[in-house]
């Protein structure tokens, strides 16, 4: 195809240049942020610039960036005919930053929120996705760079300690990327969580010595020469940023992931490579699979969270090192919650589009739509019912004296957002309100969670009341005619219960009542009695019989006779 695309590169040319004006007018203008949910789970693509080489070489845009936020695929083709011809793929997710936007649009974006989240003492993890050569390493190294400054300029709330360390994960092995490759391992200690074994792990001071340790581990990252990119990486790279509150120890720490992914190559572009080389980037795709199931389930298990269905959700992360590396992002029994930024790199030319193409149906499937619940009215009794406004005007009509400025407390926070905030966050920034002491902050603090704790009850038992109503209210059904046959089990009328037998089995019709009524039909009866040592279990005394109006068999029961035990069992159980 590549050939082909040149012979007619100035008819795609044209014609993306066409459709794309063709879109603009065709679609009525809608936001370009389509994510409007609180979610943990954040999913982004970003397409970078065509390089002065691909330019020099005639290259094309074939990914844009379209006015609406959807990243626009056009695919070379040819028609029967032999002409050329274009095929367009929309993909819309959380957001899509086109060439033009830079690496501190992305930051304030979405990056800068996972910094105050870490400082509160939480869980934040960045990972980079894509081909081969398409911004991965240009996007995680600029981003280090920002939340590295951020965390030790002083400006996140507290005072902290920093540690960090920095490996590489390649096939099933680790490798120390601040000890000269040193190999590493990982235990799961007795609590469930994973620890790195034998990693070296740095207390930097300043964002100069953070930055400097940074570069000492790109040099170190393992490299091999591909087709695709002369410094191609064939591992994962891991920074792990502990953050520790050096004024309350013993408050959660925060912790940040950054994580550049291998490069996710096709293995038709291996196939000029050695057999190791095929079987590593096999190992790559195993462990991009099982990073994605990963992701998946766990957002599918906090969208769920709380049904019984959600319980036992398997959450695949032994199948590969580097989700076993990751396991404290998705595991649903830490209290810690993980807040995941996904970028999906891209290279823009057109002669990579069916990878481009590869990488956004995989950002697809890491999204999980969360169910749209109607959203409950205003009650200012509820915090989670509150926008911003209503948060920002309880905290001036609450937080005592001095009050607190709430456009420092509550920025942009709804209600639910603010009850989410952590207390060092919450106190910090109430702190910065001259003159609050943190003894007033915590105070507030913890009206809040009484609030909202109190309101919990009051929707438990509104939704209780809704039920029972409902169930009142409700047109009664119209009462199905009984069916009673040979063989079938009816619990009985208190008035008929003797010698323990609650349920009998019919036998058949006492041929004495058939001239009589529908209910006065009498059936001879066989005693069903509970088992004595199998709890759950009932036994069938068929010489124990009685005569029984039908009007006195109440329900049926569903028993199912067990060839093991002998006994009858409730069916299902
Ligand atoms: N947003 C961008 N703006 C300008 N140049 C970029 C951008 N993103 C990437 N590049 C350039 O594109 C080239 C490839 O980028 P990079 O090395 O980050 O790719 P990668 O996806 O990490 O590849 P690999 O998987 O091989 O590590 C580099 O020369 C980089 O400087």
């Amino acid at each position: 195809m590549d050939a082909y695309f040149f012979e007619n590169r100035d008819f795609f040319a044209n014609r993306i240049e066409e459709l794309e004006i063709l879109s603009r007018s065709s679609r009525t203008a809608e936001s370009s942020d389509q994510s409007t949910e609180v979610h943990d789970t954040a999913v982004c693509v970003r397409i970078r610039p065509l390089t002065e080489e691909e330019i020099g070489w005639d290259h094309v845009q074939g990914v844009l960036r379209d006015n609406f936020g959807a990243a626009n695929i056009y695919e070379p083709r040819r028609k029967v005919n032999g002409k050329p011809d274009l095929n367009r793929t929309s993909f819309t997710l959380d957001h899509v930053y086109g060439p033009d936007s830079n690496t501190k649009d992305i930051y304030n974006d979405r990056v800068q929120d996972l910094v105050q989240w870490v400082g509160s003492g939480g869980m934040s993890m960045l990972l980079a996705y894509g081909q081969t050569g398409s911004g991965k390493t240009f996007t995680v190294s600029g981003m280090e760079k920002l939340v590295v400054e951020k965390l030790m300029d002083g400006t996140v709330s507290g005072k902290w300690d920093v540690h960090m360390c920095i490996f590489e994960v390649a096939g099933s092995n680790m490798y120390d990327l601040l000890n000269e490759r040193k190999p590493i391992g990982i235990l799961e200690d007795p609590f469930g969580a994973m620890q790195l074994v034998g990693v070296l792990e740095k207390k930097p001071t300043t964002s100069e010595e953070f930055l400097s340790l940074i570069d000492v581990a790109k040099e170190l990252r393992s490299t091999e020469t591909t087709t695709k990119n002369d410094q191609s990486s064939r591992s994962h790279a891991i920074c792990r940023i502990r953050v520790v509150n050096k004024e309350s120890p013993n408050s959660p720490e925060g912790s940040f992931l950054l994580v550049d992914l291998a490069g996710s190559e096709a293995s038709a572009d291996t196939q000029n490579h050695s057999r190791e080389r095929m079987a590593e980037t096999r190992e790559i795709n195993k462990s991009l699979t099982t990073l994605k199931d990963c992701i998946r389930a766990r957002a599918l298990w906090s969208i769920g969270r709380g049904e019984a269905s959600q319980k036992h959700v398997h959450i695949p992360f032994r199948t590969s090192k580097l989700t076993q590396v990751l396991k404290s992002a998705f595991d649903v029994s830490n209290t810690q919650t993980c807040k995941t930024l996904v970028i999906a790199c891209i290279n823009p030319s057109i002669l990579d589009v069916a990878h481009s193409k590869n990488t956004l149906r995989y950002a697809e499937m890491l999204k999980v739509p969360v169910p749209k619940a109607k959203p409950r009215p205003f009650d200012e009794r509820i915090p989670t019912t509150w926008e911003n406004k209503h948060v920002q005007e309880w905290i001036s009509k609450n937080s005592g004296r001095p009050p607190m400025n709430p456009l420092l407390l509550a920025p942009r926070e709804n209600g639910l957002q603010f009850c989410r905030l952590q207390e060092d966050e919450f106190v910090g920034r109430a702190m910065l309100t001259p003159g609050v002491k943190p003894e007033q902050a915590k105070l507030l603090y913890y009206k809040l969670w009484a609030l909202h704790i109190d309101s919990r009850a009051l929707m438990n038992s509104a939704s209780a009341s809704i039920e029972t109503k409902s169930a009142e209210t409700a047109p009664k059904k119209p009462q199905k005619l009984k069916v009673v046959k040979a063989g079938m089990f009816f619990r009985l009328d208190e008035k008929e219960i003797k010698d323990g037998a609650e349920i009998v089995m019919a036998l058949g019709v006492d041929t004495a009542s058939t001239s009589k009524g529908r209910d006065e039909v009498r059936w001879i009866c066989a005693a069903v009695r509970p088992a004595t040592d199998t709890p759950g279990a009932y036994e069938l005394f068929v010489a124990n019989q009685r005569v029984i109006e039908g009007k006195r068999l109440i329900d049926e029961v569903k028993l199912k006779y067990d060839i093991h035990t002998r006994y009858y069992l409730i069916a299902g159980s």
